[in-house]
């Protein structure tokens, strides 16, 4: 388990302090995937390297398998780093040595006798799917490849925790499915637990169990990625999860009040809601926006309604008695 509790980190600066996080606590399970989303600038980086004490927290504890990272001493450290690895979006490969030299890397530096590491090498090679890649050196593979060569290097000291930070932000949309493929086979294969560092909110869908949402060096939200997804209760979970600040032109807000309707399961995202306002009430609502998106196999969908204000009271009694209907109203900035 890893347990952040309390975390602040504040680097110095010219211009003052820069207050990167700002107690921050989380718990993430073992086996678990766990995403961190967030806006450029929010402190996921800085998170991410607090987990492993590449940033040591101004306050705070950071507690990885009961052990207490932020008080170890040097030497207890780079043992305790041995089982906590990470990757990166540029891949940190060592380019003047192969793909099997460079996964026997950590295994050179934490001693294992060469003939049982480029053993292991091997084995992690096919793992992740390029045994042939073993003698080519990283210039001549390409992004995803390199990603893969890294991942191989990362498992190489059997670690209990794989830290990704942004690590398939450099990659298309193809290979970034394939990347995040391999990483949950791993998840599952080896139980290790994985900590995505990331700003794309489809990577966090596509593999994630849980999700927290960091805003300005503070976990605005964070719980499971299918509740948090579906409705985000923090301004900046509304932000990632609703972008399209644009909605707010296309209604009058003196004329209408806007709702957000979130739905869930297929059977209510199949009810003509707004057609039968209109039939059942009389009331003309207008559609500012609507989505749907599958999360953890469940269909989840959004909707943007402006109500008359004059209707107002009666259209929300009328949605309230329907089931699986989460109804807020959403300010003129449309949050
Ligand atoms: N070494 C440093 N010295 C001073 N300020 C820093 C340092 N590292 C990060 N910061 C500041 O801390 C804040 C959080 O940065 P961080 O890199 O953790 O954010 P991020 O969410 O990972 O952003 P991005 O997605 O752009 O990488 C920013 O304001 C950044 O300028």
């Amino acid at each position: 388990m890893i347990e952040l509790k309390h975390v602040s980190k504040t680097f110095d600066s010219d211009s003052g302090g820069v207050d990167a996080l700002k107690d921050v606590s989380l718990t993430i399970e073992d086996g678990d995937i766990y995403g961190i989303i967030g806006m450029s600038g929010a402190g996921k980086s800085t998170l991410v390297r607090c987990i492993n004490l590449l940033e040591k927290p101004t306050a705070g504890e950071v507690v990885v398998d009961g052990q207490r990272l932020d008080t170890m001493t040097p030497a207890q450290l780079r043992a305790a780093r041995r089982e906590i690895t990470m990757i990166f979006q540029r891949f940190n490969l060592l380019m003047q040595r192969t793909c099997l030299q460079n996964v026997c890397f950590p295994m050179e530096l934490s001693g294992v006798k060469k003939a049982d590491a480029v053993r292991r090498a091997k084995e992690l090679l096919e793992l992740v799917g390029l045994p042939d890649k073993a003698q080519a050196y990283p210039a001549q593979l390409s992004g995803g490849q390199q990603q893969r060569i890294a991942i191989a290097r990362a498992l190489a000291t059997q670690p209990k925790v794989l830290l990704c930070d942004e690590a398939t932000s450099a990659l298309d949309p193809n290979t970034t499915h394939q990347i995040l493929e391999l990483i949950r086979d791993i998840n599952q294969k080896l139980g290790i637990t994985v900590v995505v560092i990331t700003h794309q909110m489809s990577v966090v869908k596509t593999i994630c169990n849980h999700v927290a949402i960091l805003d300005g060096g503070v976990v605005a939200e964070k719980g499971l990625v299918s509740e948090v997804f579906a409705a985000p209760k923090s301004a900046a979970g509304r932000r990632l999860v609703f972008p399209g600040g644009a909605d707010a032109l296309v209604s009058d807000p003196q004329a209408v009040r806007r709702v957000r309707l979130t739905f869930r399961d297929s059977v209510t995202t199949g009810t003509p809601l707004v057609a039968r306002l209109a039939s059942e009430e009389g009331i003309l609502c207008t559609v500012i926006s609507a989505s749907t998106q599958k999360l953890s196999e469940e269909v989840y969908g959004s909707m943007l309604l402006g109500i008359p204000s004059g209707q107002f009271q009666r259209a929300m009694d009328y949605i309230d008695t329907m089931s699986n209907i989460r109804v807020e109203e959403v300010d003129g900035h449309v949050q």
